[in-house]
């Protein structure tokens, strides 16, 4: 520690849970790990150990795995009735019915366990359920991890290709460099030491990439004791009064980490026409990123400008793949297990039961509505437990599929176990095939909290929120996935003063070295200036700058740059920070949207906004406050601070310390009914 810091140290058997959690679920006897080589992408296509999940049919009692090693195939293992499944063979990528698959993408260096096809499609004759492949549909899953077959069998309702897809984000977890398989549980005790007869070399020299590698293992999240938040104020130093032991997060399955995350590295998606605090930006042609949309439903970059709002689409991969129905077939190799035999899902939820009906809910009231969903606060009929259930908006005929976006937030949050997000306890239908997301439930966002502005935030409360999202920003970012919506309204609080981010529905897996993507994300007001100039290339960095916006928020209770278009949001920025030059951000006057004639704005006057002292009402900020805002608010994407690195900055050390969840304040409820 520096000299001259605070330090203040605080056990949290949480984060001491957490470790024995991960390190049971990351037990080699009980998982199938594989390796995926830098070159050639996994080197699981050419004979390592593999398991994927050929089908399952959720509703159908009957799930089915299939278990390679190298050339050979151990067989295949299923539950329940017998059911028909089609196969596709990744190598060949051919379906049984002819049906050819594009799999001949090769990967380089990203980290991303599924990769999604520009174009995969299955065509079915009974309108489809259309899926995301870029959601780790059995075909990624095999593509990824293994030489694999994907059956796709359909005649499943669409929230059974859902759980299917979802399953597997909880049965794979990537890395870096590697890509953990847990298999079920079923596999590890019919295998015993067999390891998917991988010799005990080959399993050791496994091992050691594996734990070599970068995974959840070595992140922060893995160890017990250097949790940021324990540097957080307590008062007294005892654990708060609400501590993280008596909140109901802190069942093993929230402690539990989980691997690489799960969102797919599929093209971007379209999110639909916004109300509320989106914009949007600009519209191309390449729309089509719901999954088998019909159409129609797109806006019009005409429709803009509306400030704090915002649309995406590059339309870089638009994915299909429809369920064929009416499957049947299976080869002899399959053993028949107990449906209790199947593997236990990584987290309490269940994936593997059909999913409930959300009339398992009495619907409470109303707490918001998005863009893309209505959140309604809900109880829970059997354990009377309080949720918050978002209803997905699907916006579509029968044959259009699920959106992606929605199928991308459920999945990202499903897989992601971590205190500063947003945690999703199941996923329930209605009669008419609507799709809930039932997530824990959280009384406050921050925007609102902070337009009530009867009580601002203090400086140590500033600081513990911004400790508790930087948390939750870097494990995303470990996890190389970019959340790109960052800002107040995605920024929950409960009672235990707890902030978790929510809003997955624009977040994406990144890759390294990165490639384009859709510049047209981020809210406005939030967006950084190299996506505003029109990056194609981006990274961790654009939600570090929402970060920078958010801390400024937090201190000055009202948001930074209240651009209403994308110049102006230039302008605001410039007309603060100073206009940016080849001095201070080298390349960026190669950008797309930088323009030669941009106003002269030579002075950054961001400290006239944050002084050291003030009798103006400028909320004040030390030198250290005020150097973590200027690193957050750096012009080069480059230079921006990262998340690891912010939550090492001394400003969390200096006193007034950083306020611990349990002494967060208790602020009014949001709705009458709450109190
Ligand atoms: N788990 C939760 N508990 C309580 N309120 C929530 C929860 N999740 C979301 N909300 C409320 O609902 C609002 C909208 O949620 P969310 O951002 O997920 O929906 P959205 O349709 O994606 O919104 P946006 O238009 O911002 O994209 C949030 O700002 C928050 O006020």
């Amino acid at each position: 520690m520096a000299a001259g810091r605070v330090g203040v140290s605080r056990r949290n058997d949480f984060y001491k849970y957490s470790k024995k959690e991960h390190d049971y679920h990351r037990n080699p006897n009980r998982g199938v790990e594989l390796s995926r080589d830098r070159d050639r992408g996994v080197t699981g296509r050419n004979g390592f150990d593999s398991l994927s999940r050929v089908s399952s049919d959720v509703g159908g009692r009957r799930n089915v795995f299939r278990v390679r090693i190298g050339e050979k195939e151990l067989g295949k293992l299923s539950s329940g009735r017998k059911i028909g499944s089609q196969m596709v063979d990744s190598e060949t990528s051919e379906v049984d019915n002819g049906v050819k698959m594009n799999c001949d993408r090769k990967r380089k260096f990203s980290p991303i366990v599924w990769n999604a096809e520009k174009e995969v499609r299955i065509s079915s004759k009974n309108g489809v359920v259309s899926m995301s492949t870029a959601l780790s549909h059995p075909k990624l899953l095999g593509e990824v991890v293994s030489d694999e077959v994907v059956a796709v069998h359909s005649d499943a309702d669409r929230i059974q290709c859902l759980q299917s897809s979802i399953i597997e984000s909880h049965v794979v977890s990537g890395s870096a460099e590697t890509a953990v398989v847990e298999p079920p549980a079923c596999l590890s005790s019919l295998m015993p030491g067999q390891r998917c007869g991988r010799s005990g070399e080959e399993v050791e020299q496994l091992e050691e990439e594996v734990v070599c590698s970068w995974n959840i293992a070595t992140s922060r999240w893995a160890s017990e004791s250097d949790s940021p938040r324990e540097k957080c104020f307590s008062d007294n130093g005892n654990m708060p009064k609400r501590s993280k032991m008596s909140s109901p997060m802190d069942s093993p399955s929230r402690t539990l980490l989980d691997g690489k995350a799960s969102s797919p590295e599929s093209g971007e998606f379209q999110r639909e026409d916004s109300e509320g605090d989106r914009a949007e930006s600009s519209v191309t042609d390449e729309v089509g990123i719901f999954i088998g949309r019909a159409g129609g439903e797109e806006c019009s970059g005409n429709e803009l400008d509306n400030n704090d709002c915002m649309e995406i689409n590059d339309g870089e991969d638009e994915t299909r793949v429809d369920y064929q129905s009416g499957l049947d077939s299976e080869d002899g190799n399959e053993v028949h297990l107990p449906v209790e035999s199947l593997p236990p899902p990584q987290r309490s939820v269940n994936m593997l039961q059909e999913c409930r009906s959300v009339f398992e809910y009495d619907r409470l009231n109303k707490i918001n509505e998005g863009a893309y969903g209505v959140v309604y606060r809900a109880r829970d009929k059997k354990t009377g437990e309080i949720v918050a259930l978002k209803k997905m908006k699907m916006k579509i005929a029968e044959t259009d599929g699920f959106p992606m976006s929605a199928l991308r937030e459920i999945n990202i949050l499903l897989s992601f176990h971590h205190p500063s997000i947003v945690d999703v306890k199941e996923v329930v239908m209605d009669d008419f095939g609507t799709v809930y997301m039932v997530m824990e439930y959280m009384e406050h966002d921050l925007k609102r909290l902070i337009e009530l502005k009867k009580r601002s935030f203090s400086l140590s409360e500033v600081k513990g929120l911004m400790l508790q999202l930087l948390e939750g920003v870097q494990h995303l970012h470990h996890n190389w996935v970019l959340h790109r919506d960052l800002k107040t309204s995605n920024l929950l609080l409960n009672d235990n003063g707890e902030l978790k981010i929510c809003d997955f529905g624009l977040s994406r897996q990144y890759a390294s070295p990165s490639k384009p993507y859709t510049q047209l994300v981020v809210t406005l007001w939030y967006r950084a200036p190299e996506l505003l100039l029109g990056t194609k290339q981006y990274s961790t960095a654009i939600d570090m700058w929402s970060v920078g916006c958010i801390m400024a928020e937090l201190l000055a209770k009202e948001p930074l740059f209240q651009g209403k278009t994308e110049l102006d949001q230039l302008d605001k920025i410039f007309k603060i920070l100073g206009t940016p030059n080849k001095t201070i951000w080298p390349g960026v006057s190669n950008l797309p949207g930088f323009k030669a004639n941009f106003v002269k704005q030579p002075y950054n006057l961001l400290r006239k906004k944050f002084p050291a002292t003030s009798f103006t009402g400028f909320p004040v900020l030390s030198d250290s406050g005020f150097d973590l805002l200027s690193k957050l608010l750096t012009y080069d994407p480059e230079k921006r601070i990262t998340a690891e690195a912010a939550l090492d900055h001394d400003w969390f050390h200096e006193v007034p310390l950083p306020k611990c969840e349990g002494f967060m304040p208790f602020f009014p409820a949001q709705h009458a009914q709450d109190r």
